[in-house]
């Protein structure tokens, strides 16, 4: 693959919703959109997962233009690609910062797929024709609200909801969704608000058959949380603490989680997140895709790698129609019955709508 030029946008777009975690509440989203262009005349697009604050982790929209600009780019453009694989290896020696090497190197890999007359599914190894869809429904305002707004995403036909929990909207809010909802699959996505010294009160979630709790203890922990599995019955699922297929071996090695949730952008890329996923079917450990808010693109990059065979849980993969009031991408992403189909076409297999997509776009730079 010869990378004639990349474009960087910063894009602004309005969520349908405000999303509210135990960290912050989102109501728009800035990010950055990546277009590899190749001499071929092929582009290749994608999402970074930063936003504007370093809430979730410590990337945001701008460390993402400056080691894009200054460090990432002039690395893909130096010389020619033969194979998405190399652009890790091209960034190793850069500390961190995944989700700026994650968007520049999955819009490569969708680059490949389409040089390859391929969906990125299939580039990536992937077995499936539909994916199983759950959703995050944010931190209400009510117990109310969150009783109807479950509802009303059941009656949508999610596979899985996933509420977001802390210590003063825990033990409450998951008695009244059991007592409404005895038997659905149900998960709680703590976002780190715990710590050991809460282990008691954690033990005691166990009483509400969760599928398994998110991330309860620090972002960057793994000792801890094994200690906590230890004393649970729930699954502990970890999200923020995996930013590799090292972390993730050490985390398998000492039983600090059951369940894995992958981001594509918090390891870096497409390339990392199938050594992951290998690692997880070794060790017999379930995988779900979790989700940043994208949009279209990234959406779209999600839905390609949980086609994989090992993602066998539903992933925060929801519909475009869930956030958006109008997506980035032609067609939209859209969910029968909780799935959504794995597209057969070249690369991600959406085409950005490149109209709404100057519509939206704040800033942009072309590097060749
Ligand atoms: O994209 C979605 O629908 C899920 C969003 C979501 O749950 C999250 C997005 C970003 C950070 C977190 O707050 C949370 C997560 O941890 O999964
Ligand atoms: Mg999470």
């Amino acid at each position: 693959m010869e990378v004639k030029s990349i474009i960087l946008r910063h894009v602004k777009m309005d969520l349908l919703t405000p999303f509210t975690t135990s960290v912050g509440t989102e109501v728009d989203k800035d990010f950055i959109i990546v277009e590899v262009q190749s001499k071929s005349g092929l582009s290749g697009w994608a999402e970074s997962v930063s936003i504007m604050e370093p809430i979730y982790n410590e990337e945001t929209v701008k460390t993402n233009w400056h080691i894009m600009s200054d460090f990432l780019i002039p690395l893909l453009l130096k010389e020619p690609l033969s194979h998405p694989d190399e652009v890790s290896e091209r960034f190793q020696f850069i500390r961190g910062n995944y989700n700026a090497k994650a968007a520049l190197e999955c819009a490569v890999w969708d680059l490949y797929a389409k040089e390859k007359n391929l969906s990125l599914s299939k580039a990536l190894g992937g077995v499936k024709d539909q994916i199983e869809v759950g959703v995050s429904v944010g931190i209400q305002k009510s117990e109310a609200g969150m009783l109807k707004q479950i509802e009303e995403y059941l009656k949508e036909g999610y596979k899985r909801i996933k509420v977001k929990i802390k210590p003063d909207w825990d033990t409450q809010i998951l008695k009244s969704i059991r007592r409404e909802f005895p038997t659905i699959p149900l998960m709680a996505d703590a976002n780190c608000a715990y710590t050991l010294k809460d282990i008691d009160h954690l033990q005691a979630l166990d009483e509400f058959n969760l599928m398994m709790i998110e991330q309860p203890l620090a972002c960057d922990d793994i000792i801890d949380h094994a200690s906590l599995q230890a004393k649970l019955s729930t699954p502990i699922c970890l999200d923020e603490s995996i930013h590799s297929a090292e972390d993730a071996r050490k985390a398998i090695q000492l039983g600090s989680c059951k369940i894995i949730n992958l981001k594509i952008g918090r390891v870096g890329g497409l390339t990392e997140s199938r050594k992951i996923h290998d690692l997880c079917v070794e060790n017999e450990i379930p995988m779900w895709c979790g989700g940043m808010l994208e949009a279209g693109i990234g959406r779209a990059h999600n839905i390609a790698i949980t086609s994989l065979a090992n993602f066998t849980l539903p992933g925060d993969t929801a519909p475009s129609s869930h956030y958006w009031k109008e997506d980035i991408i032609l067609p939209e992403v859209e969910m029968s019955e909780g799935f959504i189909s794995v597209p057969d076409l070249p690369g991600i297999g959406f085409e950005p709508n490149r109209k709404k997509i100057n519509q939206v776009t704040l800033e942009q730079k072309i590097f060749s």
